[in-house]
């Protein structure tokens, strides 16, 4: 049995913390965004998809799981990769758990209408309190019943009657993107298409929405874009092979860790384009002075461990922003990150998380509005709380490389994502 300090000792993480620059190559494992995605269009797809590469992780795993209980056979081949085989769509009631993944709550309850039967929804405390309503209203304006319990948020029920509606709708998908990519990822099964309309503010993750454009064309869709309007034709999806890139927004740590170390790290896969948000942190880094190419090898990153602070709006790469305030809180001079609003509403208050917890190891992080400002000061170790936040773990990992002690609550929520990124992390300092 083990005693109460074990048991503490066993749910923290002592971030590891080094003096001597990085000298690593790392690969980091398949996109979240792209695995579930692929997952998606192939539940869509009449024949066989084969996706390779995929991520292996909470949400990934969820949403096969979400898939499987549509009719959809799901065979995880040694190795990694799975083999979808849509079968025929079940009638009855189920129950659908999303965690705390909001492609899994976002992107699957318009498939769940597909369905005859009331389909239930629910996860954790954290995806609760996540917003879901202007999706919710959507489905309801294009015919398909959902019921909650008033609050516009999680648990909900869908009435499934057996087929997906059409036509034209308008969303609010300033909140989240994947309000608009889970309208448009279902658009090749509603009766005659979709035309989705944007109203409200503009929304956030851009590169994302082109992620679920671009895959929706590689599957066989018809997509037509035109400003704040977007048509996808109903019709038959095929892709006998999906292979997923790399996480590149996973990788953004490891890059971290070489801007605020030194040295010099390569991040094998990286790929020469990309939807993912993730390769914008090259852009980043450049204007924070870090060097970084593209090769035969990968993306290497190489420096003396100075960067500069910046001005940075963060919109469409919101993600990003845990690991981009925790490297900036080594820079040279003060940072201000804007644009990120709507992360209030991601796994947790993502800005009101960080300015509290880079604040209680000695840096100058406040939240604001829509962003944060950061004062670089001498930090100390002390607990960094995670709050259920993937990325979280990310941030404190990059902070505990410069200040020793730095101790991280929950270090597993990173499963979420990445299950093997403390591993992973260890393992690039040799
Ligand atoms: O569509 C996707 O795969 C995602 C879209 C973004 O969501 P928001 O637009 O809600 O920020 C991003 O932050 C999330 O990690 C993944
Ligand atoms: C916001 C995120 O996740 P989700 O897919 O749950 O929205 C994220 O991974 O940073």
């Amino acid at each position: 049995m083990m005693s109460g300090m074990d048991t503490e000792l066993s749910r923290n993480w002592q971030a590891p913390a080094t003096e001597e620059p990085i000298d690593a190559r790392v690969r980091v494992p398949g996109s979240k965004s792209i695995t579930n995605r692929a997952y998606v269009l192939a539940a869509l797809s009449p024949s066989p998809t084969l996706v390779r590469e995929p991520l292996i992780s909470r949400d990934t795993g969820l949403m096969l799981d979400a898939l499987g209980a549509f009719g959809v056979d799901v065979v995880r081949r040694r190795g990694g990769d799975v083999l979808l085989t849509p079968g025929p769509l079940p009638t009855g009631e189920r129950t659908i758990d999303v965690g705390n993944a909001g492609t899994v709550a976002r992107f699957t309850p318009l498939l769940a209408a597909r369905c005859a039967g009331d389909v239930h929804y629910d996860g954790d405390a954290a995806i609760r309190r996540r917003p879901i309503a202007p999706l919710l209203a959507a489905m309801r304006s294009l015919g398909v019943p959902v019921t909650d319990a008033g609050s516009g948020h999680l648990p909900c029920t869908v009435h499934g009657q057996g087929g997906l509606p059409g036509g034209a709708v308008e969303v609010d998908a300033s909140a989240s993107s994947q309000f608009l990519s889970a309208l448009l990822l279902a658009g090749p099964a509603c009766a005659g298409g979709i035309t989705v309309r944007l109203v409200g503010g503009t929304p956030p993750s851009e590169p994302h929405i082109a992620m679920t454009v671009a895959m929706l064309r590689e599957f066989g869709a018809t997509v037509h874009v035109a400003p704040g309007e977007y048509r996808v034709e109903q019709g038959e999806l095929t892709c006998p092979e999906y292979i997923v890139e790399p996480d590149l927004s996973a990788a953004a740590p490891f890059l971290a860790a070489v801007a605020v170390s030194g040295g010099r790290l390569c991040l094998s896969g990286w790929p020469a384009t990309s939807t993912q948000p993730g390769a914008r942190i090259r852009g980043v880094l450049s204007e924070l002075g870090v060097a970084n190419e593209l090769g035969a090898e990968g993306l290497v990153v190489t420096s003396d461990g100075r960067l500069r602070g910046a001005r940075l709006n963060l919109h469409d790469v919101g993600e990003l922003t845990p690991v981009i305030a925790a490297m900036l809180c080594f820079a040279e001079g003060p940072s201000v990150i804007t644009g990120v609003a709507h992360l209030r509403g991601h796994e947790t208050d993502r800005l009101a998380a960080l300015a509290t917890e880079l604040s209680k190891l000695g840096a100058g992080v406040r939240d604001t509005e829509d962003g944060l400002v950061i004062e670089p000061a001498p930090m100390h170790g002390g607990t960094f709380h995670t709050y259920d936040d993937h990325r979280l773990v990310m941030a404190a990992a990059v902070v505990g490389l410069r200040v020793p002690g730095v101790v991280v609550t929950d270090p597993g929520t990173v499963g979420k994502t990445f299950p093997e990124f403390t591993t992973v992390w260890q393992d690039m300092l040799g």
